[in-house]
This record gives C-alpha cells, structure tokens and sequence, in this order.
C-alpha cells in the first residue's frame, strides 16, 4: 500500500536521534509521518528480524550481539520509514526484504555528505551517478510492496538538480525529499528555498521541502516559498521534537522528561539516548554545565532515570516488564 505524502509534516532521518522513542514522541506531538535514522544495508544484512514479546516490538538484531540495529512496533507501521543506506541496487533489495513488512516505506539517502558514505558510494556520491539511482529505485520500486522514495540534496545548479528530480520521478516513487542545501554547503548555511521551488514546479510527484524549519510557523513558509505540500523538519525537532504541535512549542525541558521517559519505555539504546539528549543540552544550555557532564557518567537507562528524577517510572516499568516472564529474545526468530 502506498503511503500518501501530499500535506504532510514529517521528522526528517536523523542518526542517533530517529530511534523508536524519539519517532514515538515526535508522532504524539503532531509529526505525520517519521523516518528512522539511515542503516547502511551492509549493516542490515547482518541482522536476524525478531519479535520481541516483552517490549511489543519488530527488532532487528545484529547477528551473534544483542545489538539493536532497528526496533518498531506496531502503532507506528503506517507511518514509519526506514531510511537506507546503499550504493548497489541488489544488495539494497536484500536489505529491504529483511524490514519491509514491518514499515510503511523505504528511502535511499541520496544526501549524506559525509565521508563514510562518499567513499562507499552512498549518500551524496549517489548523486552523480544517475544510471545507479535508476537501477536502485527500479529494482526496489518492482520487488516491493511499500513505497519508495528517495532523498537528495540540490547540485551545483538548479537546473541540474531539476534535471536529476525529473528522472527520479521516472521511476515511480512515490515521492522526493529535497534538502535545500548542496554537498559543500555547512548547516548554518542558509537553506535555499528557491531551488526546491524548480523542483516542485518541475514534478508532478508530491515534493517535500526540506531545511531551516524550526517553528510552527515555518510550515506555512516554506510551503509558501516552494510550493511543496509537505515538509520535512530535522533540526528543528531534534532540539525540541514539540515543534510539530499546532499550539506552539512545549518548554524544552519537559519535552526532554518525556523523551528520557519514552527511551525507558522502549529500552532506547543509551548511546543513542545520550547522544539525543546532549544534542538537545548543547542547544539550549552548554555540555560543560553538571548536566552535560552527569550524561557522561549515566552508564544505563537507570542512570538516566536518576538523572531526571524518573527513577519511579522506571521502576514501573522494569516492573511490568518483569511480569511478562520471557526473555525478549527466547527463541522467537521470524526472520525470512
Ligand atoms: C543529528 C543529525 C543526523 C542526521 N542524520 C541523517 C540521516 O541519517 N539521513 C539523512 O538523510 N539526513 C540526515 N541528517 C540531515 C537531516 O535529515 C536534514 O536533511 C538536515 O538536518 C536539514 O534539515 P534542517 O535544516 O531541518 O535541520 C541529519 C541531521 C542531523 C542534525
């Protein structure tokens, strides 16, 4: 089933901070549709699909650890996206059979300048290599039954990054994220909003307009500025997730209780806990203040519920996992 992206506000992938908990909240708070953070299919392909009984969740564990590379649940299986990392269109197929019943779509990231991707040919290094993306979409596109996107940066020029969107399109999916910087560009750099508009007017396929969206009212700006109908927001939810709430923003310090208390609920991985939680603290106080450094201390979720005075949830929770008398991972393997 297709995923319909027209009108849509969307948590943009983002490593570290796009787990289970962080997707959950950002959903309570108003976000339609949320992206995981990007997993390399190398990486997928070394894991074993498992239910897992006490949590109620899909994960997918790292094969001889019992190391959770991806972990979802069913409230949010209409709404989730599982962003992928690759650079071979076979491989990219594999690594998608091993997620796909459990998602409502598959993105290849075409934008990550980093270089870890580059050199493997993933992300941004996608970009110059149109024939690859074709072979890519298509091959995914036909062999799946959710939708497809992908997600690009703009290139040197407008006009090629509108020549680029279009052959996309052409391999039916369903949509195009457009982060509105190029490869070279910082993010402080400004996003340009203008080269997303060519994009939009030059696709029938819905657009979504991503970069410098950290207000409620920002929605309505950029969709005015570029004519996409849905927008993608990164930064701006990592530091308060509550920006996707129509009454306005929620004070950033009890959105932080809640995600603490969300990572508890779904037994978040701590580093990935703590990462989102410094990336928070950095931007509305200093790591060098007690808190940034007690996060360095925390060495498990329980620290953490410490930390923020949730040792009460936690027991809670401990509590009524207990109850269910089974080890998450007793034998049960769905895999395919
Ligand atoms: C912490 C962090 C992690 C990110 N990880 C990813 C990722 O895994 N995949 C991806 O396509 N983009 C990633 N990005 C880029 C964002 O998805 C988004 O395109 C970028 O931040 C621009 O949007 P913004 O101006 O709203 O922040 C990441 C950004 C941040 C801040």
């Amino acid at each position: 089933m297709e995923l319909q992206y027209r009108g849509k506000h969307i948590l943009a992938p983002m490593v570290r901070v796009g787990t289970l908990p962080f997707r959950m909240l950002a959903a309570e708070y108003g976000a339609d549709i949320t992206y995981g953070e990007e997993i390399i299919d190398h990486r997928l392909l070394r894991c074993t699909r498992k239910i897992n009984k006490m949590l109620g969740t899909v994960d997918l564990v790292e094969k001889g650890t019992d190391s959770v590379v991806f972990r979802t649940c069913d409230e949010e299986k209409s709404r989730v996206v599982f962003q992928i990392g690759t650079s071979d269109a076979v491989r990219a197929l594999q690594a998608a059979n091993l997620v796909s019943s459990d998602i409502a779509a598959i993105d290849v990231n075409m934008g990550c300048p980093k270089s870890f991707s580059m050199s493997g040919g993933m992300g941004a290094a996608l970009l110059s290599k149109p024939d690859l993306i074709h072979d890519i979409l298509t091959t995914l596109k036909r062999n799946l039954n959710i939708s497809v996107t992908c997600k690009i940066r703009l290139l040197k020029t407008h006009h090629d990054t509108v020549e680029l969107a279009r052959r996309i399109e052409k391999t039916g999916v369903a949509a195009i994220a457009v982060h509105g910087r190029k490869v070279a560009d910082r993010p402080r750099d400004p996003a340009q909003w203008d080269g997303i508009a060519e994009v939009v007017s030059a696709l029938s396929i819905p657009v979504i307009a991503n970069g410098d969206v950290f207000e409620y009212s920002d929605f309505q700006r950029i969709k005015d500025a570029t004519g996409a109908s849905s927008v993608m927001v990164g930064r701006g939810a990592c530091w308060n997730p509550s920006v996707f709430r129509s009454e306005g923003k929620l004070f950033w310090e009890d959105v932080k209780r809640e995600y603490v208390k969300k990572s508890i609920e779904w037994d978040n991985d701590l580093k990935c806990t703590k990462h989102t939680l410094r990336e928070m603290i950095v931007h509305y106080s200093c790591l060098e203040f007690p808190e940034g450094k007690g996060i360095n201390c925390c060495c498990s979720l329980s620290d953490i519920a410490d930390m923020y005075g949730e040792r009460d949830f936690y027991t809670e929770v401990v509590a009524k996992r207990s109850q269910c008398r089974v080890h998450p991972f007793a034998g049960i393997n769905c895999g395919s």
